[in-house]
């Protein structure tokens, strides 16, 4: 049985002082109980340390938004999976579209960051998804494809077991546009298949797989019971702490 796992991304957003706004909200929230899900929380380099204080003694675990593949060097703006792990965060995103569109962040790229990851302990969110054409001209299966062979290259079957893959259609990001329950789980079975297909059923069943894409209170739950989405990442919706609450709740 796979365990649901909700994850915040802030992208850009969040000063110290509006992070820990948030995350008090936010656990106020959810109070002392057991929750019903894994929840991370991946704020922006600059608030890490501060949110993994405010988390201390909480189940609530905590991710970057991204890392270079380097141990460490001349690689001005970046950090490293040293760092990361150093700081106490457990988990990474790898590939978010917005990084492969805005950044150039190739399958290789995300192969090379996959494999450092686990080097330093932390489990990686690797994104994959299409853009709008890509959709309309019906290479989205293939699309994904290639990337997951890209991303996977030469990762081992225990590590590819441990990592959490994130269905994110393009279109579907900021746009309030979200995939239909029947549409991410189409896409989200033919990933698990295509796992199958790189390794074995075993490692594709233990897969967590999420969904991202304009999710919210409102419509978490139609998509969180579909049987291949183990999850969300989720962007805009993260930033409110009732609305994130709403969709942890969604996993119940
Ligand atoms: O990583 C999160 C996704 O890009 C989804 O963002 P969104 O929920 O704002 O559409």
């Amino acid at each position: 049985m796979r365990k649901p796992i909700i994850a915040g991304n802030w992208k850009m957003n969040g000063t110290i002082t509006e992070a820990t706004i948030l995350v008090e909200e936010l656990k106020s929230l959810l109070g002392t109980e057991e929750l019903p899900c894994d929840v991370v929380l991946c704020p922006p380099f600059t608030t890490l340390a501060t949110v993994l204080d405010l988390v201390d003694e909480t189940l609530i675990g905590v991710g970057a938004q991204n890392m270079d593949y380097h141990e460490s060097g001349a690689f001005t703006g970046e950090v490293s999976p040293a760092m990361i792990t150093e700081v106490g965060a457990q988990y990474v995103i790898l590939g978010h579209s917005e990084r492969r569109e805005y950044y150039g962040e190739t399958d290789a790229a995300v192969n090379a960051k996959i494999k450092a990851a686990f080097q330093y302990d932390l489990t990686p969110i690797v994104c994959v998804g299409e853009s709008l054409e890509q959709r309309e001209a019906n290479h989205t299966k293939a699309w994904i494809e290639g990337q997951l062979e890209g991303a996977f290259k030469d990762i081992p079957k225990e590590e590819a077991m441990e990592t959490v893959i994130a269905y994110e259609p393009i279109w579907a990001i900021g746009t309030g546009k979200t995939a239909t329950a029947d549409q991410a789980e189409e896409v989200c079975r033919d990933i698990r298949k295509k796992m199958a297909h790189l390794y074995d059923v075993e490692t594709a069943e233990a897969i967590r797989i999420q969904y991202g894409g304009s999710v919210k209170g409102s419509n978490a739950k139609e998509l969180l019971s579909e049987p291949n989405i183990d999850g969300a990442l989720v962007g805009g919706a993260s930033l409110i702490a009732a609305d994130f609450k709403a969709i942890i709740d969604g996993t119940k």
